[in-house]
């Protein structure tokens, strides 16, 4: 069935119509092995000490100013050495997962933000066991209220008692704060143990969490489990279910994705955060994980030659732009294609040799995917522009004339 996806795209215009700019034709196709560009972006990793998020870049590249509060926020807290770093540094950063064996333990409360260069903004804390909740210099208020998600990692080859006692006071004190946040722990570098062991652990943690969880009266927390190593994709793919729980648009993503797939005789497609390789949605097939490594290692390869050959040594260059695009042959009569979304998501997609005979279909399809997209972050970020604009009307009203500033309730 080929068609166009403006024509059967009735979903998307029910929420706003859409406005094509070119027709459709079969010549339209272009035959680019590999194109990239570049874009100006910093690196988006600072340290901070005080309260300010740091997050003001926008997420999608847009319109602006307020995107940044479509990112989901994340925290990532645990015990000393139980691997926060290494995981931020291989997912967001790159690094080799070998690389992380040379990185210094933090000494002090430590907060980190990532948050310019992703669609995810995150932030890390690291979490020694000093820290006390109760300590007046520590607003812990400020850091949950925020919140989207708090992932607590627990080191799996080592003892966990203390961690899970950790994770155990952390997650009442948040949920007290901000119950609407998502409690997802790591149960980490499981690469050193079997199969049967890592299921045994995962049970283990899994029945002493929840039951200290009972014992406090508070079953009503839903934690979330998760094997993961940053010497596979098990990382990869753990963040990635955490940050489609926080995006309210996935089930429109998803939807997007259905109707874009079906309509262009490809397989299977992903929306990928490029930085990070966390794929902020797919359609509705079944997520192999072999496919999903593929466009991981995809996504290394444009940014790599794209670094490599690409840059011109202007400090300002990226590696990734609105130009960015990629068509790989595998040698099963598969192709990959990888084109950009915003400044952040791209778009990965399967699909056999004879459907990629249509290209000029798929780009016209893929051109209204993406303008719809666009519509859907658009519509949210009017939302929060008004959300924002609320907020700061009640807050100028609980200012009293002398200029003294009372907490809203
Ligand atoms: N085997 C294995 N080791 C890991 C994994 N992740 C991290 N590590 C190692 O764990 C050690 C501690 O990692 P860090 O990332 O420094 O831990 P951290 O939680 O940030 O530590 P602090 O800065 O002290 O809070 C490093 O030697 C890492 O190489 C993993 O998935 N598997």
């Amino acid at each position: 069935m080929w068609k166009s996806l403006a024509a059967a795209s009735d979903y998307i215009s029910q929420t706003r119509r859409m406005t094509s700019g070119r027709k459709y034709n079969e010549a339209d196709g272009e035959n680019e092995a590999l194109s990239f560009g570049y874009y100006d972006d910093d690196d988006g990793f600072d340290t901070f000490t005080d309260g300010d998020c740091g997050c003001d870049e926008g997420v999608l590249g847009f319109s602006d100013p307020f995107s940044s509060e479509v990112k989901p926020r994340i925290l990532l807290m645990g015990l000393r050495r139980s691997g926060k770093s290494s995981i931020q540094k291989v997912v967001f950063h790159k690094m080799s997962p070998n690389e992380t064996l040379f990185l210094e333990s933090t000494n002090k409360i430590c907060r980190e933000d990532v948050s310019n260069s992703s669609f995810v903004s995150f932030q890390i804390w690291d979490f020694p066991g000093q820290i006390d909740f109760f300590d007046p210099t520590f607003d812990y208020e400020m850091i949950f209220r925020g919140t989207g998600a708090l992932i607590f990692v627990i080191d799996s080859q080592d003892d966990y008692v203390e961690a899970l006692s950790r994770l155990h006071l952390t997650v009442t004190r948040a949920y007290k704060v901000n119950p609407d946040i998502n409690f997802e722990v790591f149960i980490h570098k499981v690469d050193g143990l079997s199969d049967d062991h890592k299921i045994e652990k995962q049970r283990d943690i899994h029945k002493r969490a929840n039951d200290d969880l009972a014992d406090a009266g508070l079953e009503r927390i839903h934690l979330s489990f998760y094997l993961t190593s940053i010497y596979d994709h098990s990382i990869f793919e753990a963040f990635s279910k955490v940050v489609q729980k926080l995006i309210p648009q996935l089930p429109t993503l998803e939807n997007l994705l259905n109707i874009f797939i079906s309509n262009s005789g490809i397989e299977k497609a992903f929306l990928f955060d490029v930085v990070s390789k966390i794929y902020i949605a797919t359609d509705s097939s079944p997520v192999d994980m072999q496919t999903y490594e593929l466009c991981c290692d995809m996504i290394d390869v444009v940014i790599d030659i794209s670094c490599i050959y690409g840059l011109t040594g202007d400090e300002a260059g990226t590696p990734y732009d609105k130009e960015s695009m990629a068509i790989i042959h595998l040698n099963n009569t598969t192709v990959m294609y990888l084109k950009e979304v915003t400044k952040f998501l791209a778009l990965v997609c399967f699909l056999r040799e004879e459907s990629f005979e249509r290209k000029g279909l798929i780009d016209y399809n893929f051109h209204c995917f993406k303008k719809a997209i666009e519509e859907v972050f658009e519509v949210r970020l009017k939302v929060q522009r008004s959300r924002k604009l609320l907020s700061q009307r009640r807050w100028s009203k609980q200012t009293v004339p002398n200029g003294t500033q009372v907490h809203p309730h």
